[in-house]
């Protein structure tokens, strides 16, 4: 039988992983790069509001799935980060309210963002794939799929740091998102890593935790790629279909 790792070690092997992080995906460079277009950039806020949308849906289904009251009690400030409300930990009005202020900062009206008319069939299916997974996982398992937060604060300092100097046109004020994130997401990861810690342990378990953490670095790719293939490519889905008379 295979001998499970130690905790370090296996929490070594979870952040190995931060090399699939979508950081690393040819439009994130683009944007980091002060390569994007603006109509590239509405894009990539409109179509990631529905992954924001989804986040506390998600994370209900995973209270729903968690019969420990302990974790739940920690766990369910995640829903109010977003959502909003009187405990959320920065901004009352929530990160979903923040994520469309960002979006009205870059020329994205409120209702455009609300209708969801910009989000691309991939970035529905692959945010999808990951509210249906934490359903039916293991509230373990769905705590797992997380973890790619462990990598998060890197993608939100690096458009912190690159935004200002390459997109002047967009109000400041327009990445609180970003900022909020910095401290939330650390804490978050905190929680989710110690649970990831604890509850995996065998090597079986450990090799499952890896496969739930890449499948999570393939949503989050996945988005991208259609992204990418629609605002770059030029080829949004039907892009060569012929409008019949
Ligand atoms: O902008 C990003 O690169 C990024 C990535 C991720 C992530 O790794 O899933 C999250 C966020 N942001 C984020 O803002 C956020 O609130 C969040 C929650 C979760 C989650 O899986 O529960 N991921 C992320």
């Amino acid at each position: 039988m295979a001998t499970a790792w130690t905790p370090t070690e296996f929490e070594q092997q979870l952040r190995a992983l931060g090399r699939y992080y979508h950081v690393h995906h040819p439009f994130q460079v683009m944007m980091y790069e002060g390569k994007l277009n603006a109509e590239q950039l509405r894009g990539w806020v409109a179509n990631r509001f529905y992954y924001q949308l989804t986040i506390p849906r998600k994370d209900a289904a995973l209270l729903f799935n968690c019969p420990d009251r302990e974790v739940r009690r920690i766990w369910i400030q995640r829903i109010l980060d977003h959502d909003g409300g009187p405990s959320a930990a920065h901004i009352s009005d929530g990160g979903i309210e923040a994520w469309i202020r960002l979006g009205e900062a870059c020329g994205v009206p409120r209702e455009e963002l609300l209708d969801q008319r910009h989000v691309l069939p991939g970035v529905r299916f692959a945010v999808d794939a990951y509210i249906n997974f934490v359903r039916d996982a293991a509230w373990q398992e769905g705590v797992c799929s997380s973890l790619t937060e462990l990598f998060a604060p890197t993608a939100h300092k690096q458009r912190l740091q690159s935004w200002p100097d390459h997109y002047p046109w967009i109000d400041n004020a327009g990445l609180q998102y970003f900022r909020n994130r910095l401290t939330e997401a650390h804490r978050d990861v905190d929680h989710g890593l110690a649970l990831t810690l604890q509850h995996f342990t065998s090597y079986e378990q450990q090799q499952r935790a890896l496969q739930i953490l890449k499948f999570k670095l393939d949503v989050l790719w996945s988005m991208l790629d259609a992204i990418y293939l629609a605002y770059v490519q030029q080829m949004p889905p039907y892009f060569n279909v012929k409008e019949s008379a």
